[in-house]
């Protein structure tokens, strides 16, 4: 069965067309990377599968729950927001501990859920400082690591490397390369490179419209390289 179901998923701003008629499905064990240039349409259709904003067309369904069901979705996926906010007074290991609590855990498991997952993100041995003096890579691990304290069937990461430097790029790959082994991730960015290194599976956007979907290997056919398929597919009509 699908994780993520997309048919004719469309979303319109007045006059503008955010996303038009997006279809594709995603399994469960894929990395799927969202591309596209700005303004494509990207956190508008991680908005609508994790049902913050509404569609304006289209159905969807995510980790088997249709789209119109938005509590039961909420459950059973984890999303790391584009500029997620965190309080900075906190602990990380309270914030987690906090989060979880919120998901049903008793007092005890969500200690253990929360130990775990601070070790999973190497935060452990932070876990007891305030997260006002967590580095943004340490505060985009512990935004996973809140991503993922449901032990969700699908995860959404919203350009989770964004601002970070190599070594932080590569632990939050490394990361998501975990993740996959019991869920579905859909991963937006802009960072080409990381696309070949983790993601199974590329949907290029370009003005709400899908452009390419497939394996990699198969959107890079006929193509130098992912970055020579991604500017052949979005440049087009670049200059309005
Ligand atoms: N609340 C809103 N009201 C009106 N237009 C919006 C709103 N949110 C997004 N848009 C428009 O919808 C389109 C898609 O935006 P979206 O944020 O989904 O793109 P994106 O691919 O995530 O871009 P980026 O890479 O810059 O984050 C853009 O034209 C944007 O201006």
């Amino acid at each position: 069965m699908a994780t993520i179901e997309a048919i004719g998923l469309s979303k319109r701003y007045g006059a503008r067309n955010a996303l038009e008629e997006l279809t594709f499905t995603a399994d469960a064990g894929e990395v799927i990377g969202l591309l596209g240039p700005n303004g494509a349409g990207k956190t508008t259709t991680i908005r609508m599968l994790t049902t913050i904003l509404e569609p304006t067309g289209g159905t969807f369904s995510v980790a088997g729950v249709p789209g119109d069901q938005p509590h039961r979705i909420r459950q059973r996926i984890g999303v790391l927001p584009e500029n997620a906010g965190y309080p900075p007074r906190q602990t990380g290991g309270e914030y987690l501990r906090y989060a979880a609590r919120l998901f049903g855990h008793g007092r005890q498991a969500a200690r253990d859920v929360s130990d775990r997952l601070l070790n999973d993100v190497g935060l452990g041995g932070r876990a007891g400082e305030r997260i006002s003096t967590y580095s943004r890579g340490m505060k985009q691990r512990l935004g996973i690591a809140r991503a993922l304290v449901n032990d969700p069937v699908v995860v959404f990461l919203d350009e989770p490397t964004l601002g970070l430097d190599p070594a932080g790029q590569r632990e939050i790959l490394a990361t998501i390369g975990e993740i996959r082994r019991d869920a579905t991730v859909l991963l937006s960015t802009h960072t080409l490179t990381e696309v070949e290194q983790v993601c199974s599976t590329v949907l290029i956007l370009d003005h709400g419209t899908l452009r390419a979907a497939g394996p990699i290997h198969e959107v890079v056919a006929g193509a130098h390289s992912l970055s020579d398929a991604f500017f052949r597919l979005t440049e087009e009509d670049r200059h309005d």
